[in-house]
């Protein structure tokens, strides 16, 4: 048990890394797959099952608990990982892309975002010293630094504007943060698709100090190309030495990419979301468990896959219990996209570590183009 936050690179292959984070409430191993616990539970998903497939860490989310329950009755309850019942480590985001995203009638101003719940309509106020208590109220382990994300398609002034705010804010998160051993504090880099702001973001970022930093303003709607396109850059400006993080990712084929450009760690509502909706993620790509084709298939939904739901349902099942709206489907299908999200990590690690990451995204690709699933 550490008392400290620190990163080992373990090996590299080409841009790719693969190494731990080790943290007093235990080690992540990178490159990680973070699943998204938004209102304190990965829906449809106890904790332990959470970390049978294999997470080391989950995402909490500071606006839905600030709004309910409130993070103030968290910490009077022992803080998040009690409430939840997860003891492992947890990163909280800041807030400020989900006040963007759903909040209502908003209003952004050197101090921070003010804004209506989407819960009750009621007012709050997110500024980087507020949205720092409440990530220590929650008590998680890598608190995300308060930021603007701006949306994309923007013009290279507003880009600017809104990249230079975030730094203005990143300096004050830092200040408010303080000094608190084995937490973590990580900046978030900034400036769109622009190679130039991105280099400035990055300056910025290494000039204030930072555990561990984010390549924040993507997945945003600019599509994976150029997606690429920026982290083909924008990561080789942060120190070599401390964990990359980027925030929102994604599709499995996105997640393998961004990984090959340098990435450690990602975040993504889609394996769990996905799961609720019937869409099933596979090594030979996606399966819709809603279509009338798996009426009467008996067989599993990927017979390489060790999860619960391959293990013991066929496609005939999953596809009944989600027609008849059945609870156990969410439960099923989320779980097996958890399990193979963590399966690909597990391949990535694997093949960083024996130097075969180029063969081994050769045969990922390979197996996806293959015909019926
Ligand atoms: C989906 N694409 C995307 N997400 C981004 C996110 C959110 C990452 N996920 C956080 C979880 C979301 C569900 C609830 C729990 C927290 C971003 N967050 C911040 N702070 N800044 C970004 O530029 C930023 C950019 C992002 N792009």
């Amino acid at each position: 048990m550490t008392e400290r936050f620190s990163f080992e690179l373990k090996a590299t292959d080409g841009k790719a890394r693969t190494g731990v984070i080790n943290t007093p409430r235990g080690e992540i191993r990178t490159p990680a797959f973070m699943p998204v616990g938004t209102a304190a539970t990965v829906k449809a998903m106890m904790p332990e099952s959470v970390r049978a497939t294999g997470a080391d860490i989950l995402l909490g989310n500071t606006y839905h608990l600030m709004l309910r329950p409130t993070a103030e009755r968290i910490d009077r309850l022992g803080g998040l990982h009690k409430f939840m019942n997860w003891d492992r480590p947890i990163l909280t985001d800041s807030g400020g892309f989900q006040v963007m995203s759903l909040a209502g009638l908003r209003k952004l101003t050197e101090k921070g975002v003010t804004f209506k719940s989407h819960i009750d309509g009621s007012k709050h106020e997110l500024t980087p010293e507020r949205s720092m208590e409440i990530q220590k109220l929650l008590g998680s382990d890598i608190v995300m630094c308060f930021d603007e994300c701006p949306a994309l398609p923007a013009d290279r002034d507003r880009i600017a504007e809104s990249m230079r705010l975030s730094m203005r804010w990143a300096a004050r998160s830092k200040e408010a943060f303080g000094d608190r051993p084995g937490h973590a504090l990580f900046g978030i880099q900034q400036g769109g698709l622009e190679a130039d702001f991105r280099e400035e973001s990055a300056e910025a970022l290494k000039e204030i100090g930072f555990d561990g930093y984010a390549v924040g303003g993507l997945a945003v709607g600019e599509g994976q190309e150029a997606m690429f396109g920026c982290l083909d850059h924008a990561p080789d400006h942060l120190p070599k030495d401390k964990p990359r993080y980027l925030m929102g990712v994604g599709k499995p084929d996105d997640i393998v990419g961004a990984v090959a450009r340098g990435i450690d760690m990602m975040d993504c509502v889609l394996p769990s979301r996905s799961g609720r909706t019937g869409q099933v993620f596979t090594r030979r790509g996606v399966v819709n468990i809603k279509n009338a084709r798996h009426a009467d298939d008996p067989r599993p939904l990927d017979e390489a896959c060790s999860c619960p739901a391959c293990s013991n349902y066929s496609r005939a099942y999953l596809h009944h219990v989600y027609r008849s709206n059945e609870m156990i489907s969410g439960m099923l299908l989320t779980w097996h996209n958890l399990h193979y999200f963590q399966e690909i990590m597990q391949g990535m690690r694997d093949a960083i570590g024996a130097g075969t990451f180029e063969d081994w995204q050769a045969e990922f690709h390979a197996q996806r183009a293959q015909g019926d699933i």
